[in-house]
C-alpha cells in the first residue's frame, strides 16, 4: 500500500501507529480533516485479516466522521482509531491507558469514543490518562454508551426515509431486515416493533440474535440470506461495504437505512441505489446521533439538548432527499456536497486546528 498516494488522495491530515508491547497495544489513529475542529472519531477494536486492511478501515472511518460531523453542523473534524486485536480476548487495563497516553499527547487534535468492540469501561480506563475522550462513564457527569441514542437516530432517520420512498413515514405493518443486531440496532428493533414493524434480523452471534427474538418476535434467517428476504427497508448495521455488487441484486427493499459505517462498497453502488430508484439514507447522516450525543460532553453534557439535536437528523434526510431530487444526484452526493460546503466555506478563515484559538475544547 502507498500511504503518501492514498493520504493524498482524499487528503488526510496524520496517521500516528501507537504500540506498547506490554500491554499488546497496536493502535492506528487516522486524523482527516480538522478544518471545523479537533477531530472526534471513535476507537474500533477488530482482528484484521493484515495491518493493511486496519490502515485502510482507520482512514476510509476518519473521512467517514469529517463528513458526518460536518453534516451534523458540528463544530468537529474528523479522526478514527483502529486497536488491532480480539475485544473478547485481548483487551487489558494497561493497552486503554497507554492509547489514552497517546491520545493525550495528541493535545486536543483527536478526540475518542466508543465504536465497534469498545465499551464505556475502556472509555473510562481511557480517561485516566486523558480528557481527550468522550462516551465515559456518566458519573463524570458525561453521557455514557452513545449506541441507544446512534438507535433513536436511525429510527427517526428510517420513518424519514419511508416517507421519501413510500409517501408516509409510519413504520407500522412495515417489514425491515436489519443486518447485525449488536449495540446500536438491538436499540434500533425495539423502537422499530413498538411502532408495530415486522422484524427479519440476521448476526453472526447467535446469542444477539436470540435476543432479537425473544424480545422483539423477530424473524431470524442465516446472515448470507438478509440480502434477499422479502421486506421493504433494509438496514445494515453490521460493518461496511454491504452494499455492493453481489448484493444490490438480490436486494428487494425499497429503502435501505441504517447504523453501518461506510455502508457502500464503492461510491458506484451508490449511483446504482438511485438508478434503481431505492432510497438510501447516507451512513454518515442517518448514524450521527452517537457523535451528537458523545459532542455535547465538550459543553457540559446536556441530554435534552442532545436529544433535541439528535431529531434533526429527520430533517437532514429530508434536505437530502430534496438536493438529490432537484439535482438528480444519487443520495451519497447530495450529503457529500451538503458536508463539503460547510468545510469549504470554513476553510477560507481557518485550516488547521489550534488549541490556543478559540474553539470547543476552551468551553469544556
Ligand atoms: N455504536 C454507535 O453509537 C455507532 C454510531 C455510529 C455508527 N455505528 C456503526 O454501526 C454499526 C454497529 O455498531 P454497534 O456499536 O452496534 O456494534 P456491535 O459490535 O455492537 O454490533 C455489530 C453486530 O454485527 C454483527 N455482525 C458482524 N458481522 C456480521 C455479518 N457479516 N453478518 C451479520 N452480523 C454481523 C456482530 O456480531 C454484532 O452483533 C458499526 O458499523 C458502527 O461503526 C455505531
Ligand atoms: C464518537 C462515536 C460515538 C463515534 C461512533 N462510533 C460513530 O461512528 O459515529
Amino acid at each position: 500500500m502507498e500511504i503518501f498516494k492514498y493520504m493524498e488522495s482524499y487528503d488526510y491530515e496524520q496517521l500516528l501507529f501507537c504500540q506498547d508491547e506490554q500491554s499488546g497495544l497496536k493502535a492506528i489513529v487516522a486524523i482527516h480533516d480538522t478544518t471545523l475542529g479537533p477531530a472526534l472519531g471513535g476507537t474500533r477494536m477488530w482482528t484484521y485479516d493484515s495491518e493493511e486492511a486496519a490502515i485502510t478501515d482507520a482512514l476510509r472511518l476518519a473521512k467517514g466522521m469529517t463528513y458526518k460531523n460536518a453534516a451534523a453542523g458540528l463544530n468537529l473534524g474528523g479522526g478514527k482509531t483502529v486497536i488491532i486485536g480480539d475485544p473478547k480476548k485481548d483487551k487489558n487495563e494497561a493497552m486503554f491507558r497507554a492509547f489514552g497516553r497517546f491520545i493525550q499527547g495528541l493535545n486536543g487534535r483527536y478526540i475518542t469514543a466508543e465504536d465497534v468492540g469498545t465499551t464505556v469501561r475502556d472509555m473510562d480506563l481511557i480517561h485516566e490518562e486523558t480528557d481527550f475522550v468522550t462516551g465515559i462513564s456518566p458519573e463524570f457527569g458525561s453521557s455514557g454508551n452513545p449506541s441507544p441514542v446512534t438507535a433513536y437516530g436511525v429510527y427517526k432517520g428510517i420513518k424519514a426515509a419511508a416517507k421519501e420512498a413510500f409517501g408516509s413515514d409510519s413504520l407500522e405493518g412495515k417489514t425491515i431486515a436489519v443486518q447485525g443486531v449488536g449495540n446500536v440496532a438491538y436499540n434500533l428493533c425495539g423502537h422499530l416493533h413498538e411502532e408495530g414493524a415486522n422484524l427479519i434480523v440476521t448476526d453472526i452471534n447467535k446469542e444477539a440474535v436470540n435476543r432479537a427474538v425473544e424480545a422483539y418476535g423477530a424473524k431470524a434467517v442465516d446472515p448470507d440470506d438478509i440480502y434477499q428476504v422479502d421486506c421493504d427497508i433494509y438496514a445494515p448495521c453490521a460493518l461496511g461495504a454491504t452494499i455492493n455488487d453481489d448484493t444490490i441484486p438480490q436486494l428487494k427493499a425499497k429503502v435501505v437505512a441504517g447504523a453501518a459505517n461506510n455502508q457502500l462498497k464503492e461510491t458506484k453502488h451508490g449511483d446504482i441505489l438511485h438508478e434503481k430508484g431505492i432510497v438510501y439514507a447516507p451512513d454518515y447522516v442517518i448514524n450521527a446521533g452517537g457523535v451528537i450525543n458523545v459532542a455535547d460532553e465538550l459543553i457540559g453534557y446536556n441530554q435534552d439538548r442532545a436529544m433535541k439535536r439528535v431529531e434533526t437528523i429527520y430533517s437532514s434526510l429530508e434536505r437530502v432527499f430534496e438536493i438529490s431530487q432537484r439535482d438528480n444526484l444519487p443520495t451519497y452526493a447530495a450529503a457529500d456536497r451538503m458536508a463539503e460546503e460547510r468545510i469549504q466555506m470554513l476553510k477560507q478563515s481557518r485550516s488547521q486546528f489550534l488549541t490556543n484559538s478559540h474553539h470547543i475544547l476552551s468551553r469544556r
